[in-house]
Formats: structure tokens, C-alpha cells, sequence
């Protein structure tokens, strides 16, 4: 196994149709995401949670995330897929238990001040209302920072010491969104309110990231096919990238292009490469590398035909 994909145990949760903690990592809020996120406390109480929940149903028949702003709203809930529990909230153990006893999926985020074991004894109040079907929330600290510093080393601990899913909460900003798969983040999540881009920003973390550091183990064809499309997406940037390099070193060497070719220097990028790709070694490699490499001549060539560099 690479070394960037070591693997961590956890037990997967369903929110509806979605799964998280088994897969690519998901993302959640904003148009075009895998879930939406109904969030009641940005309207302190005062729109009807069915009301705000047969909104976004009506345009939306995925599934549905509702944070409440008290235990008020929860018998208005049942048409969602996970409840929230919103950092401000955490230790709310009245509602962190009515939301447990609603049998929905429970989103623990972090207060903004709760240490690792706080954070984790709400989940097992969750447990011990009968609901095991816990994903935890990394939503930031309070420092010396405007607003709140996303803590993606504690997001990472919860993970191992609980075996629970987590999910890092990057507001309307998406900047994070590698850095957070990168650490293991089963899913992220967005403001309600997040832009298109912010969400395709996320997607792309989700596949390039989560391709060269997330292990798969799908079961079926259809699984296995998303994943290879995400490994075929990160191959996509590094060819590109790869080509732009190789490009440059055209127009720096004394003799560029294909009259300028370095067969030892080939040979030996494919030795190293073999390191790393041992199932296919340097046999299977070699055609690869050699396709690659005269791609990025012609392009080279061409480039250097049409005055383009
Ligand atoms: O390293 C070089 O000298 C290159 O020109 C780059 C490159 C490559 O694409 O990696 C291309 C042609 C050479 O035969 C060897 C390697």
C-alpha cells in the first residue's frame, strides 16, 4: 500500500441514499452538492422547520441535513435524512438527546472551545439513546484569528479514536477543502449558502485529493467505476502538468524535442516510477512512459511550429 493512503478503520453512515465514511469523501450544502443543509439557526427559530425542509424538498429529492435552533423544531424534522447539531449547541445534552431519540443520523459539530473528549461524549449520548449513527463535525476554534481556525489534526484524531466518519465544515470557503481531504475527511461541508463554484471547488478537492490519499474498496462495477474516473482525473492534471514541464525543459536543453532525446534519462524515470507502481513495473511502464513522453514532445513541437513559446 502507498504511503499516502494508509488506511483508517470506521464504520460508515447513511444519510438517505448517501454514505459517508465508506467511498469518496462527500460534500454537503450548496447547489450541486451531494446533500443540502437546512439550517434553522441562521433563522433564530423564527421560519417553521417543516416549512424551511418542504422548501428545499420541493427542489431537491436527495438527501437533507436540518440543524434546528431548539428541540421545538424536531417533530417538524421527520422528512430529513441527518440531524444536525450545531457547534453552538454541543453541549445542549437536552437536545443533543431529543435529536438521538429521533432515530435520524446525528451530525455532532464541535463547539468552538470543546477539547477531543467533550466532543466525543456527545456522540456517545447519541449511544446511549440508542442511536449509534453518529458522524462527527470539525467546525473550528476560536483564535487569535478573525471567525473561527478549521483544527484538521483534532478532525483526524476524532476519526481514529472513534472510528466515527467526520466532517470539516469550511463555511462558504472552499480553500480548505484539499488540506481537509488530505487529512481524511470522509466529507465536507458548506454554508447553506455557498456559491456553485465554492461547491465545485469542493468536488474537485474531493477527486484529485481523495484519489491520491483515499482508499477504496468498492463492491460494485459501478463503485469501482467512480473511483477509477477519480484516479483518471488526478492522472488528467498530472499529464497536463507533466507536459508543461517537459516543455520547458525542451526550450532550455541545447537540443530540444525529438532530436534531443534522452533515452538513458527515460530508462531511468521508469526504473524510479517502477518503485512506486510495482504491479505494473517496468515492463508494463515503459509503453506508458514512452506514450507520455513523445505526447509531450509533440505538443512541445508543435508549440515551438505555431510560435506559441
Ligand atoms: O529530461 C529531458 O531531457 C527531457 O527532454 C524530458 C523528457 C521527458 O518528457 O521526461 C523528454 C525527452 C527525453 O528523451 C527525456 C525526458
Amino acid at each position: 500500500m502507498s504511503l499516502l493512503t494508509a488506511h483508517l478503520e470506521r464504520g460508515a453512515v447513511k444519510l438517505g441514499t448517501l454514505t459517508v465514511g465508506a467511498g469518496p469523501a462527500v460534500v454537503v450544502g450548496g447547489p450541486g452538492a451531494d446533500a443540502r443543509w437546512v439550517n434553522l439557526r441562521d433563522h433564530h427559530g423564527r421560519v417553521p422547520a417543516a416549512e424551511a425542509v418542504a422548501a428545499v424538498r420541493a427542489e431537491w429529492a436527495g438527501p437533507i441535513l436540518v440543524e434546528p435552533f431548539s428541540t421545538a423544531d424536531l417533530p417538524e424534522i421527520g422528512g430529513a435524512d441527518g440531524v444536525v447539531v450545531g457547534a453552538a449547541w454541543m453541549q445542549d445534552f437536552q437536545l443533543v438527546r431529543a435529536v438521538a431519540r429521533l432515530g435520524l443520523p446525528v451530525i455532532v459539530q464541535r463547539g468552538p472551545a470543546a477539547t477531543l473528549e467533550e466532543w466525543l461524549a456527545i456522540a456517545d449520548y447519541c449511544v446511549a439513546e440508542g442511536n449509534d449513527q453518529v458522524v462527527l463535525c470539525e467546525s473550528g476554534s476560536r483564535t487569535h484569528l478573525a471567525g473561527v481556525t478549521l483544527d484538521l489534526a483534532l478532525m483526524r484524531a476524532a476519526r481514529e479514536k472513534s472510528g466515527r466518519p467526520v466532517l470539516a465544515d469550511l463555511g462558504e470557503d472552499p480553500a480548505l477543502a484539499a488540506a481537509a481531504v488530505a487529512a481524511g475527511a470522509d466529507g465536507l461541508l458548506l454554508a447553506p449558502g455557498a456559491g456553485e463554484r465554492a461547491v465545485l471547488a469542493a468536488q474537485e478537492a474531493v477527486k484529485i485529493v481523495g484519489a491520491l490519499t483515499r482508499r477504496e474498496t468498492p463492491d460494485s462495477v459501478l463503485a469501482a467505476r467512480g473511483a477509477v474516473d477519480r484516479v483518471d482525473a488526478a492522472l488528467a492534471v498530472l499529464l497536463e502538468r507533466r507536459a508543461e514541464l517537459a516543455g520547458a525543459i525542451q526550450r532550455l536543453k541545447p537540443v530540444g524535442g525529438f532530436a534531443g532525446r534522452d533515452m538513458d534519462r527515460e530508462r531511468r524515470l521508469v526504473t524510479e516510477m517502477a518503485r512506486r507502481a510495482p504491479g505494473l513495473g517496468e515492463v508494463r511502464l515503459a509503453p506508458i512512459m514512452n506514450a507520455v513522453i513523445e505526447a509531450g514532445l509533440h505538443l512541445a513541437e508543435e508549440r515551438r511550429a505555431s510560435g506559441q513559446d
